[in-house]
């Protein structure tokens, strides 16, 4: 029988709690162990009504479990995946922008028996651009279209003197590769830094984003030219209440991801 992976999550907010209250509820082969969260009380309020409260604990302590989910800001990314990587542990970012610039982690990693497993979270198609990339590859571009709310907060708008609550009708505001995209917007276009890894790199790996008006949904289109397909496939994420920067199926993403760890039928590669 397959044992038991022990689970822990950084962060506690539109991802971090429904994945907790997800696993929580109870998934085979998985246990959520514990827990960190920048807001003590809050984070005990929400844990109060869990069957089997996770154990509340610092960033470093969460290397203690088998796999370690970070749910957080990009900004504390490096503190926990070091934590987790040391440790030898499994390693899921959700923030996995903030990956691209930190790639020496992967070399760790394979140093320290650790793994790296970036789940497909709000994007498609992973498993598809994965199987094109073992083939030639001549182009992968990611579109996506978020309604100008889901940008707020983006560095790179200040750099460039955008206010995105102006916009009324649907505007280009970046176009590049995966790796400045994941510089500029690093709470928004974490899709690209994922289609990135599943391809070939950050830098070939071209990026639009559009704030735009007439979409309700966070919108994602992948363009795949290869020797052996050619993919274009949209995703169209409800933004979820807590974070309308992220979109609802990314804890859903994350939960199929921690499934497929130790579930004895799993289905796409
Ligand atoms: N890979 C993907 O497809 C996607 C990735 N993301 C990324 O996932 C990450 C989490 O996203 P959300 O859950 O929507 O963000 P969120 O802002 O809703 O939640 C983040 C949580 O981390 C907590 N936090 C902040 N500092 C902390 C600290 N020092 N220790 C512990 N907790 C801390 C916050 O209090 C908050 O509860 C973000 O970086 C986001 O950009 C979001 C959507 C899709
Ligand atoms: O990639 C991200 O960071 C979030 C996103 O676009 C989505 O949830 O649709």
């Amino acid at each position: 029988m397959a044992r038991e992976l022990t689970v822990a999550i950084a962060g506690l907010g539109a991802i971090g709690l429904h994945l907790a209250r997800a696993l929580d509820a109870g998934v085979e082969g998985l246990r959520l162990v514990a827990v960190a969260a920048r807001d003590q009380d809050k984070a005990r309020a929400n844990l109060a009504g869990f069957r089997t409260p996770p154990a509340l604990v610092s960033l470093a302590e969460l290397a203690q479990a088998d796999v370690v989910v970070e749910a957080a800001p990009a900004a504390i990314f490096e503190q926990v995946a070091v934590a987790a990587i040391e440790a030898g542990r499994i390693f899921v970012p959700s923030s996995c922008g903030a990956l691209l610039p930190r790639m020496h982690l992967v070399a760790r990693a394979r140093e320290t028996g650790a793994r790296i497993i970036v789940p497909t979270g709000a994007l498609l198609g992973l498993d598809a651009v994965r199987a094109a990339a073992e083939g030639e590859v001549s182009s992968v571009t990611i579109e996506t279209r978020k309604p100008p709310r889901g940008l707020v907060g983006a560095p790179y708008l200040d750099q460039h003197g955008i206010d995105v609550a102006a916009i009324t009708t649907p505007t280009l505001i970046f176009k590049g590769n995966a790796f400045d995209a994941a510089q500029g917007f690093p709470a928004n276009v974490n899709v690209a830094a994922a289609l990135a890894l599943a391809g070939i790199g950050p830098e070939r790996t071209t990026v639009q984003i559009w704030a735009d008006t007439t979409v309700t949904r966070n919108t994602h289109t992948i363009r795949v030219e290869a020797a052996s397909a050619r993919l274009t496939m949209t995703i169209e994420n409800v933004p979820s209440e807590e974070n309308p920067r992220t979109g609802k199926i990314t804890p859903l993403s994350i939960l199929a991801c921690l499934r497929g760890l130790t579930s004895t039928l799993k289905v796409g590669s």
